[in-house]
């Protein structure tokens, strides 16, 4: 085959209250009245139980499975709930949505996409992160068949995953300068519309920064919109090369460092902060838009230590080999590492 799928959403809801007419987005959708309901602890709360008292009231039949972590263990026990004419629907942040949509495309069924909170920009890509001891980057799976996000619900989410959101967005500045330079030393396949479309997604949140405010309605909706853009540009490049650079490879170190990792998008940021700075470009810019979303922008606030911050700069490169950046073949050195964490003040 010489030409590649891109896999996009049929249908997209972005709105207040959006939640509470889940039954009848998915009869116009004619999907099917037997669902599966992936949740976690704090999500069922949160968002699961309105969309289970909406299906139910619509004559669904509905089964629940609360998960804690995107394992594939918990991948297994969930396929164990679906037959070929279930609807897996997932509620929740990005690990929950990751399990539903990755079971959901083993076992060759619909998936529809609910997030609780403007955290990450897998709520529409075709991309499932599942971890294991020596994997944490994505894997492909199949876009969801629609996405509903409910920005009251999200508004209403903890501030601090709307602000690691914004700095999963901001981070795309970062990804796309390694794609470019991957596609000028190594030639490797580039898209011009797809690293686009993720600097205009990380765009729509810094020039519209002021606009990013606990509580609101409008920054949830904001956000979710550019998550949607970015999680597209995923599905037209066929691979998260558009968001996904050394900075996630920084942010996948950490995770393989730490015994409780930060949240995805936070660990990005700061990621992004040291790469941009390797680039000798203006990463003092990174470092106030992330200040100004309220993301942390060095070890401190992240939680961690400097030893942990150097250990994931030597790791990164390590992190996924097929993927050339700024780091180069051989990765940093640790006397660099450490030079380059003081000189942003990271450490
Ligand atoms: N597939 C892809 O393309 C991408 C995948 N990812 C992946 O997504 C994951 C990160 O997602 P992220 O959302 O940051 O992390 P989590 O899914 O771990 O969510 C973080 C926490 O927020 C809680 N939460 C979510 N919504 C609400 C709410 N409305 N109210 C209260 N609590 C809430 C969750 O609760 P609970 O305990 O109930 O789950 C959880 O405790 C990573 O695993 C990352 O690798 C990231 C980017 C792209
Ligand atoms: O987090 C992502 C994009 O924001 C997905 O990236 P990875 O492919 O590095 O897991
Ligand atoms: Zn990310």
């Amino acid at each position: 085959m010489n030409h590649r799928k891109i896999q996009m959403p049929r249908e997209v809801y972005i709105g207040p209250d959006v939640i509470h007419e889940t039954a009848e987005i998915f009869e116009s959708l004619h999907l099917s009245k037997k669902a599966l309901i992936i949740t976690g602890h704090h999500t069922y709360d949160a968002g699961a139980k309105y969309v289970i008292e909406n299906l139910e009231e619509n004559d669904y039949e509905v089964d629940l499975k609360i998960i804690d972590d995107a394992t594939y263990e918990n991948v297994d026990e969930v396929e164990e709930h679906i037959d070929c004419d279930t609807l897996v629907v997932g509620v929740g942040g990005g690990k929950v949505i990751d399990v539903a949509k990755y079971a959901s495309f083993n076992k060759d069924v619909y998936f529809v996409s609910m997030p609780t909170a403007a955290s990450h920009d897998g709520i529409v890509s075709p991309l499932a992160s599942i971890k294991n001891p020596n994997r944490s980057t994505s894997v492909k799976a199949n876009a969801p068949i629609a996405l509903i996000g409910d920005s009251n619900i999200i508004a209403d989410s903890p501030f601090r995953l709307l602000s690691a959101g914004c700095a999963d967005l901001i981070s795309n500045f970062t990804a796309v300068k390694d794609w470019q330079l991957a596609h000028r030393l190594k030639f490797v396949e580039y898209s011009e519309s797809a690293a686009s479309l993720s600097i205009m997604s990380a765009k729509l949140i810094t020039n519209n920064i002021e606009n990013i405010k606990p509580g609101l309605e409008e920054s949830a909706r904001i956000v979710m919109k550019s998550l949607f853009s970015s999680g597209t540009a995923i599905s037209i490049a066929g691979s998260s090369r558009p968001a996904s650079g050394s900075e996630h490879m920084f942010s996948h170190a950490l995770d393989k460092i730490l015994d409780k990792p930060k949240l995805h998008g936070e660990q990005c940021g700061v990621g992004s902060i040291l790469m941009m700075a390797l680039y000798g470009a203006d990463w003092k810019f990174i470092r106030d838009c992330l200040k100004a979303v309220g993301a942390p922008i060095n070890a401190k606030q992240l939680g961690i230590s400097d030893d942990d911050v150097i250990e994931a700069l030597v790791m990164a490169n390590e992190i996924r080999p097929d993927r050339y950046t700024i780091l180069g073949d051989n990765g940093i050195s640790k006397d660099a590492a450490y030079e380059l964490a003081h000189n942003t003040e990271v450490i």
